[in-house]
């Protein structure tokens, strides 16, 4: 026969007479202030108790040193009555504190819909701050400075490099890309989360700097064909550097198992995906022990 000491598999009255525990006083919890030598009267109530409900209505209803039946009395009675019973005030305040916010890495190979995901996460949800990330590369038609990228020169990159206003950066394809720290501590301090969007590369390198402060998402096409159609079908690749993104990627998926979560952006399924990503966040903000994101 088993025995088993948590739950409820031991009832009140077990508990109260086995002999592993000693026996607990349970309060009169209907008159346990007031014994009957008592007068009720001479209990005097000072601030702060009583604070929270008080304000909520008629401060001159007498005090009930008993807790009326629920079918009887209305909410107001109840509550002051419970307090009352209690000895102290039911608090107002948040049961618990507001979540932190967080610093999101997205990633997967290129061409898996990054972009994409990010730019309709912009438009559906608040609270994101997405950095903006500064690169070499030339503009595609399309693209804003400032906004998709801050396009940079080679030269204007190295001197960020040089002042050490990168938190990470990385030379892709033969142009360089990384994150200004800048933003994401002005964000952060704010409140707002961070997204940042970076290749393989660079979210390996930001899971060393960041460890689990930070969620790792992948985004990943439902297969390889569909991944290289979509490069083929953005039409912004030479024949070259298709086959370099190509046989690159093979070797990213590998990747997927240094990340939190994975998701599938299917063709045609954007919404889908997106809708996911807000799935992690909003997951993210319900956890019991908080990532802490500090860049
Ligand atoms: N779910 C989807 N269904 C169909 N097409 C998609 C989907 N997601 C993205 N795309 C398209 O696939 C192409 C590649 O997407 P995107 O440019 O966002 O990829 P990326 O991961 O940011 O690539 P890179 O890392 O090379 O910049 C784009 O033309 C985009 O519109």
């Amino acid at each position: 026969m088993s025995r088993r000491f948590f739950g409820t598999s031991l009832s009140r009255s077990s508990m109260l007479h086995t002999k592993f525990h000693k026996p607990i006083p349970f309060p009169n919890l209907l008159n346990p202030i007031f014994p009957k030598s008592k007068p009720i009267q001479s209990f005097r109530l000072t601030p702060p108790f009583f604070s929270s409900i008080s304000q909520m209505g008629d401060a001159r209803r007498p005090l009930s040193p008993t807790i009326p039946p629920p079918d009887k009395a209305d909410r107001l009675e109840l509550l002051r009555s419970l307090e009352f019973s209690l000895r102290s005030s039911l608090s107002s305040d948040p049961l618990v504190p507001n979540p932190n916010p967080l610093v999101i890495v997205i990633s997967g190979p290129s061409g898996v819909g990054k972009d994409a995901v990010i730019k309709r996460l912009r438009e559906v949800r608040e609270g994101l701050h997405f950095v903006v990330t500064a690169t070499s590369r030339p503009m595609r038609p399309g693209e804003v400075d400032g906004k998709d990228y801050y396009f940079v020169s080679k030269e204007e990159f190295l001197a960020m490099i040089e002042r050490n206003e990168l938190l990470e950066y990385a030379s892709v394809y033969g142009d360089y890309k990384g994150i200004p720290k800048r933003q994401i501590r002005e964000f952060l301090a704010k409140g707002y989360d961070i997204v940042l969007r970076v290749d393989i590369q660079g979210a390996e390198t930001l899971r060393t700097i960041l460890g689990n402060s930070a969620v790792f998402v992948f985004l990943i096409a439902e297969s390889e064909v569909k991944l290289v159609e979509r490069l083929i079908d953005r039409r912004t690749e030479t024949k070259e550097s298709l086959l370099v993104r190509v046989a690159t990627a093979r070797e990213e998926v590998k990747q997927v198992k240094n990340f939190d979560y994975v998701v599938v952006n299917a063709d045609g399924k954007l919404e889908s995906a997106v809708k996911l990503v807000e799935s992690i966040i909003d997951a993210e903000k319900a956890k019991v022990m908080q990532r802490n994101a500090a860049v």
